[in-house]
């Protein structure tokens, strides 16, 4: 009984979110890889779709992917979008989000939800800059959304409703893992999971240029690096089979034989301070997220 009204509550939700109009104000990397996540998890179709584009390049692609395209946001496009949506996400960087806000305020209506995935931008500068009691959420999502492998994080502004939260989970957890942080965990949520995709690409290109010096052809190296990234990855995720993490340190423990190659290759990491340098990479992405707020 219980599992059917939780089979009913989710088809529920999933209505929800099925019939909303999405608008993006600015698609390009991000605002691209949650369209085309969304786009493969069926969670929406095209046609429910839409986005202000800025340049030719842009509005071919997403004509390509099926949406609907207006002109640039702060030249009429934003009236447009705001009239053909329901959910509105802003997707420009963060130095031209005042721009498009001032352009889009005149248009928000009680029955807009806006979404803002710029980096370090706080909800009470959101909420300041559209129409008094505006549903505002802040998310934090990454490229790996394009394939429905990101990691996203997402908190709610002073109006957004039960039935938002429940709505941007939908949305967000149809293309990858999506958690609800604290406001103040934002900037350490975009300098671990939103940037964090950069380092482990030059993770993997560096892991297989090692290869490369030590003999294995380039193609073959990129492909075991990626392969044994995301197969370590899935290992910490998955690694229990129950749904809780395993500790990385205890998985790197089984891969380590007494006097073996990985104790002499973890030793070469440590002389290095990868450790380290990893921490304090994500530290610095933090405070520059906090910076840019
Ligand atoms: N790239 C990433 O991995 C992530 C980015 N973000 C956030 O996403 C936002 C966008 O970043 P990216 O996609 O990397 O930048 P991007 O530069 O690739 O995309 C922004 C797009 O907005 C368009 N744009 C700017 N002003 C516009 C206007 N007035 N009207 C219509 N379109 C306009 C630009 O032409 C561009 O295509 C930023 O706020 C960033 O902090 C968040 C998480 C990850
Ligand atoms: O580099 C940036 O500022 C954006 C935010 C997180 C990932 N990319």
């Amino acid at each position: 009984m219980e599992q059917r009204q939780e089979a009913e509550k989710q088809e529920e939700e999933q209505a929800l979110a099925y019939r909303d109009r999405i608008g993006f104000v600015g698609a390009g990397q991000m605002g691209e890889a949650l369209i085309c996540g969304f786009i493969r998890a069926g969670i929406c179709s095209p046609s429910q779709l839409c986005a202000c584009v800025r340049s030719e390049e842009r509005r071919r692609r997403m004509l390509e992917l099926g949406l609907q395209v207006f002109g640039d946001a702060t030249l009429g496009g934003a009236a447009e979008l705001a009239a053909a949506s329901d959910i509105i996400f802003l997707g420009v960087k963060p130095q031209y989000l005042d721009g498009v806000l001032e352009a889009l305020q005149p248009h928000v209506t009680p029955n807009h939800l806006i979404v803002s995935i710029a980096a370090g931008v706080r909800l009470a500068s959101l909420e300041a800059a559209l129409p008094e009691g505006s549903r505002v959420i802040r998310v934090m999502p990454n490229t790996p959304c394009l394939i429905g492998q990101a990691a996203s994080a997402y908190v709610l502004g002073n109006h957004a409703t039960n039935e938002d939260a429940a709505k941007i989970y939908m949305l967000l957890s149809s293309a990858g893992l999506a958690v609800s942080v604290e406001e103040r965990m934002m900037d350490a949520v975009t300098g671990l999971s939103g940037s964090g995709p950069a380092y482990v690409f030059l993770a993997i290109e560096a892991m297989a240029d090692g290869a490369v010096a030590a003999g294995l052809p380039r193609d073959k190296a990129l492909a075991l690096a990626a392969q044994t990234v995301s197969g370590a990855a899935r290992m910490v995720l998955e690694g229990s089979g129950d749904g809780s993490l395993t500790h990385p340190a205890l998985l790197k423990d089984r891969v380590t034989s007494p006097a073996g190659t990985t104790i002499v290759g973890l030793a070469e990491l440590e002389t290095s301070g990868v450790r380290g340098a990893l921490i304090r990479a994500v530290k610095a992405a933090a405070k520059r997220s906090e910076n840019l707020g």
